[in-house]
């Protein structure tokens, strides 16, 4: 069984498929050479138990995180697809060892950058904003705080940094030179204007998910997307999408009470590990660079009951675990 607490290099071996890397939280596999796969270009992505803070990965893992969060990110893929929004998902008939928390999803020509997009202002963009009143380049009026809603969603991309490295913002213009120079997309794709496409897909699809999300009491403050170019040259969405590791959610009836004293917004999935580590309880001290201590049994399951109540909050319908 794939639990929370393997460490990445102890990956789990799946009958008919090789592993190719290892993710903070997640696992890649290709086709082995017998398996029905093998003349496919597909990959088998694997959602463990692990979670992240703090950029440690922490113990032990969340009982059913992977399983959880990869359901979320099917429904979301399910829902935008009925919107014509083309994405990776092949089939969710995995081995039975990654049951319910692995898809096989084809392979694409990555665009090598995180499509991140933010309809309010916190993290890394609130930080640009406090030094240069921009973020990625983007203008913002003054006066916005933590947690404030920006006047309309902004596209700030990336890089995607090596394993334990940040990612690093950049601006539009850097974005479209980093595309044009991609030498591993297509010969036919124009950086250029491929950045502008993942631009505007991206936007499009955090203001449906964001009103999805706000009818079910839920904030979407920020998420980032990966897209990749099929054969055709089609900008497909790929990675997980808009789960509580790709995205920030935040309690909605909560927000305004936040933003109006300063407070920084409760994470909807990940405020008690929050809580528990940079309390005395922990002995943790952050800035020591020590790893974080493992986390209390009643932090584990009311974290698990977390993820739990975002799926059934978001999709309305609850997970038979
Ligand atoms: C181990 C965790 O890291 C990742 O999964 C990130 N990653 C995604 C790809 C990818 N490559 C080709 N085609 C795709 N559809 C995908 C996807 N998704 C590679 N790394």
């Amino acid at each position: 069984v794939v639990s929370g607490s393997a460490p990445a290099e102890t990956a789990p071996e799946l009958p008919g498929w090789i592993h190719v890397n290892s993710g903070k939280v997640r696992e890649l596999y290709r086709p082995a050479p017998d398996s029905p796969w093998a003349d496919q270009s597909v990959l088998l992505m694997v959602a463990t138990d692990r979670i992240s803070a703090y950029d440690h990965v922490l113990e032990p893992g969340i009982p059913d995180k992977g399983i959880i969060l990869n359901q979320l990110s099917l429904w979301w893929f399910n829902k935008l697809a009925e919107a014509g929004i083309p994405n990776h998902v092949v089939s969710t008939e995995v081995p039975e060892q990654v049951a319910g928390r692995a898809i096989i999803v084809q392979e694409l020509d990555m665009v090598p950058a995180e499509a991140i997009v933010r309809g309010y202002l916190t993290g890394s963009g609130l930080a640009e904003y406090r030094e240069t009143g921009t973020v990625t380049g983007i203008e913002l009026p003054a006066g916005l705080t933590d947690g404030s809603r920006l006047p309309s969603p902004i596209f700030t991309p990336s890089t995607k940094a090596e394993q334990g490295d940040h990612d690093e913002n950049i601006s539009f213009a850097q974005l479209q030179e980093r595309l044009g120079a991609a030498c591993t997309l297509q010969a036919s794709t124009d950086g250029a204007d491929l950045a502008r496409r993942v631009r505007e897909l991206a936007l499009n699809i955090y203001t449906l998910a964001e009103e999805t999300a706000r009818e079910a009491g839920v904030i979407l403050a920020d998420t980032k997307f990966e897209f990749g170019l099929d054969a055709d040259g089609i900008l497909v969405l790929a990675d997980e999408v808009l789960t509580p590791d790709s995205s920030r959610f935040w309690p909605a009836e909560e927000w305004e009470r936040h933003v109006a004293q300063g407070k920084p917004q409760p994470s909807f999935d990940k405020q008690y590990v929050r809580n528990w580590l940079t309390s005395e309880a922990s002995g943790w001290d952050r800035a020591s660079g020590q790893v974080p201590p493992a986390l209390p049994s009643e932090v584990v399951a009311a974290t698990r009951e977390r993820y739990l109540d975002a799926y059934r909050r978001l999709t309305g319908s609850d997970l038979q675990l």
